[in-house]
């Protein structure tokens, strides 16, 4: 039988009307929009082309299915896509929902395009789990697709609303994550199965919403204040980015940098904290800084920025937050940034201004071993061009995890105020000297064997005896720094990429 015009545009409104009215205004109700609003949020005017827009037509009482997919351009460039709807069975996964992201994603992959993920979905639709839960096209295979994609082609998610148990994988499989204050959580158990299981009262928001992912998981990357902020987020990423690990980064005009006084931004005492973001934005491009995760292990902060038009990828400590010591937060937070950098042709700028890693008890409980040693891993594997700028102290291991000169990177250059060291003055003459100090009874000759001593390791370490000895390629003033910088990473662009013999290396402990 023929499907008559007017028959085809019923069918139409009615997949497009997703699901009852009720669920619609219940969203409306808590400021959520449409799926369909969000993928025009994202998408240029007109670009969208779906896919599968009538799966589950026939099916029993669905108007529809829970996600909308196809493809479209975001500023010219195409992209792939998924749209969780919440007004079909609070955007569970059916079977063809499955079927329709494992597609999808493939097509990304296939194509070299970026896969965006508009997340609001309560997971596995358990009432239909044989069809969709444990097969070879089940929703294990979208992870599959996802984990295959990874460092392929940017994954992009923005979330809106729950993230449910398996459904909270998609977003933590992807290279960054926005999140909706108020409205997106992501969790394995729901607040009523964790009573269950645990006896714990808690709440979606109190146990994984935005704040708690932003701020204190480090599973999202950006806050944002609404549903259009969360999709302007999701597209600047993508602008920074080259559609496939074939491609380099799109490069824009060239914007000269804000007026800031970088020499006069460094105290002279490495005791007095800085702000290092306005450091980087002094270095960079006019408004071109993207920081990501930057309210999650402050200590250090990662973004992407441009230089003379190009993109590059800021690793900074900042001593600001904890004297800008690196603790497991912040190593994972830097080992999975140069890990995006180094997958997508991002050139790696370090900036480094770090007493070293956290030492004591607590953390190392926590692993700081294994996370720093992550970290260091990450920045020895990246293969793209990389320059460590000392800019105050790079002390101990910290000058290793920021690209100090043992991980090969294109330069290692030092401003005037660089200090560079296993470790400062006053822990190694504790180190050293502390049987010796105590033995000294007179208060002020112990100061005096205290500030010789001092003296002589200050000597020991001096900025000029490392550039003579060619630890350092070239020490630079603040006001010099782009311009050297932007010299030295156009002579890199022919840089072979190449690390090591070997399928992977196998994760440090
Ligand atoms: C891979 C393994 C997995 O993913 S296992 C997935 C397990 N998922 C879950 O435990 C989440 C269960 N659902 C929820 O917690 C809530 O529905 C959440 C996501 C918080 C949304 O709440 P709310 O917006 O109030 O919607 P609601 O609960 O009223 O549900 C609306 C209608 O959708 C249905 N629904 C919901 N979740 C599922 C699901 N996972 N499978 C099948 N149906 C589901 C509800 O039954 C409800 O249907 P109806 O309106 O009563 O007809």
């Amino acid at each position: 039988m023929t499907l008559d015009r007017a028959a085809l545009e019923e069918l139409r409104k009615r997949a497009q009307a997703g699901g009852a009215e009720k669920y619609h205004a219940a969203n409306a109700a808590k400021g959520k929009l449409f799926a369909r609003e969000r993928v025009d949020l994202l998408v240029d005017p007109g670009s969208f082309v779906e896919d599968g827009r009538y799966a589950n037509a026939m099916a029993d009482g669905l108007p529809a299915d829970g996600v909308v997919t196809g493809q479209a351009t975001v500023d010219g460039r195409p992209v792939c896509l998924m749209a969780n709807d919440s007004t079909v069975k609070a955007g569970s996964w059916g079977a063809r929902t499955v079927e329709k992201i494992i597609r999808i994603i493939e097509r990304a992959y296939e194509t070299g395009v970026p896969m965006v993920y508009l997340v609001d979905s309560a997971g596995a639709r358990i009432t239909d789990q044989v069809d969709l839960f444990p097969g070879r096209r089940g929703a294990g295979h979208i992870f599959w697709n996802q984990v295959r994609a990874s460092g392929s082609i940017p994954q992009a998610c923005a979330l809106f609303g729950p993230s449910a148990a398996g459904g909270a994988y998609i977003p933590a499989f992807c290279d960054v994550v926005a999140m909706v204050d108020g409205n997106a959580s992501m969790y394995l158990g729901s607040d009523r199965m964790v009573e269950m299981v645990t006896g714990e009262k808690t709440t979606l928001e109190a146990m994984g919403g935005a704040k708690v992912h932003c701020e204190q998981s480090g599973v999202g990357h950006f806050l944002c204040k609404s549903e259009a902020e969360a999709i302007a987020t999701i597209r600047r990423y993508l602008s920074y980015l080259p559609s496939s690990y074939r491609e380099r980064p799109p490069a824009v005009e060239a914007q000269e940098p804000p007026e800031i006084d970088l020499a006069a931004l460094i105290p002279p005492s490495e005791r007095q904290a800085f702000d290092m973001r306005r450091f980087v934005k002094g270095v960079l491009d006019k408004d071109s800084f993207f920081e990501i995760q930057a309210r999650w292990a402050k200590e250090l902060t990662v973004g992407f920025g441009r230089l003379d038009g190009k993109v590059v990828g800021v690793v900074a400590n900042n001593s600001m937050f904890k004297g800008g010591v690196l603790f497991v937060d912040s190593a994972d937070k830097a080992t999975r940034f140069v890990q995006l950098c180094d997958a997508f042709n991002v050139p790696l700028l370090f900036l480094a201004d770090v007493p070293g890693f956290m030492v004591g008890t607590a953390v190392e409980k926590q692993g700081i071993i294994r996370h720093g040693a992550k970290m260091i891993s990450a920045v020895s594997e990246a293969t793209v061009p990389k320059i460590c700028v000392v800019v105050r102290k790079a002390y101990g291991a910290g000058l290793y995890a920021m690209a100090g000169p043992g991980f090969v990177p294109d330069a290692t250059i030092a401003l005037p105020s660089a200090k560079i060291a296993v470790m400062g003055a006053e822990a190694a003459v504790n180190a050293v000297y502390a049987n010796k100090i105590a033995a000294i009874a007179d208060e002020d000759e112990r100061a005096a064997f205290v500030a010789a001593r001092r003296a002589e390791y200050e000597q020991d370490i001096d900025l000029v005896r490392l550039a003579s000895e060619l630890v350092v390629d070239s020490i630079v003033e603040p006001a010099e720094l782009r311009t050297e910088l932007i010299h030295r990473y156009a002579a890199t662009s022919g840089k072979d990429r190449h690390f090591a013999r070997r399928h992977h290396g196998v994760t440090p402990v």
